[in-house]
């Protein structure tokens, strides 16, 4: 055995680690009161450790808390990490899977866009769309051949409307811009019992 062969995984480790700990250290932006953009306070409810980084497994057990069941779950983490983990990773040797909090500051949430949303698309009532409604503006905001974006789009706002949507099956304004700071999902956690047994 040549030294040559001992040496490089012990390199890479090194690296590894050393990478790890100036990810973990590294102080968000500070956007706001508490440091965090809004979409990073969206995804941040999913790390339930606190390290910066989300791992398929928070992912899942965030799910499991809103009152998703195994199988969703388990789908969702699955689905969430393959579509937004190359967006996040910091470099190019980072673990294929996580997301890393750090990145998605980069991400913007574009007020005049949501308000736009609700001005323009819900029609029978002030603030608030009907499941229509959503449909319709999902439609009218496709871009052009990104057919990525529109799976995704409708999946995270049919998601959404199924989670936050009142007794009459209208999705307010107010409770969808929850979503983007993630207060919407510390209510549900606490409610619990909303979205129990969804597989
Ligand atoms: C019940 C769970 C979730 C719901 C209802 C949800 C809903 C949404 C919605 C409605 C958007 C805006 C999409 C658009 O208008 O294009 C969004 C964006 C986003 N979500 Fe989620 N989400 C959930 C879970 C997660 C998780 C677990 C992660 C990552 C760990 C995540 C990461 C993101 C990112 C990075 C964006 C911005 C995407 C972009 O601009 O390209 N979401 N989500
Ligand atoms: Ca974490």
């Amino acid at each position: 055995m040549n030294s040559y062969q001992v040496s490089l995984p012990l390199l890479i480790s090194f690296f590894y680690v050393f990478y790890q700990i100036v990810i973990a250290t590294a102080t968000p932006p500070a956007n706001n009161s508490s440091g965090y953009s809004v979409l990073q306070k969206h995804v941040a409810y999913f790390d339930r450790n606190h390290d910066g980084i989300i791992y398929p497994k928070e992912t899942f057990e965030g799910f499991r808390a809103l009152g998703f069941g195994v199988a969703a779950s388990t789908r969702a983490a699955a689905l969430i990490h393959a579509a937004t983990s190359q967006k996040t990773r910091p470099v190019y040797f980072s673990l294929i899977f996580l997301i890393y909090l750090l990145i998605i500051h980069d991400f913007r949430f574009v007020a005049s866009k949501f308000e736009e949303i609700f001005s323009k698309h819900a029609k029978q009532h002030a603030n608030a769309l009907t499941n229509d409604e959503l449909k319709e503006m999902l439609k009218a905001n496709r871009e052009p051949r990104d057919f990525q974006g529109w799976v995704q789009a409708e999946l995270d706002w049919k998601v959404l409307y199924d989670i936050a949507k009142d007794k009459n099956g209208l999705l307010h304004k107010d409770t969808a811009y929850g979503v983007y700071d993630g207060s919407l999902f510390e209510r549900l956690e606490k409610e619990h019992s909303k979205i129990k047994n969804i597989n």
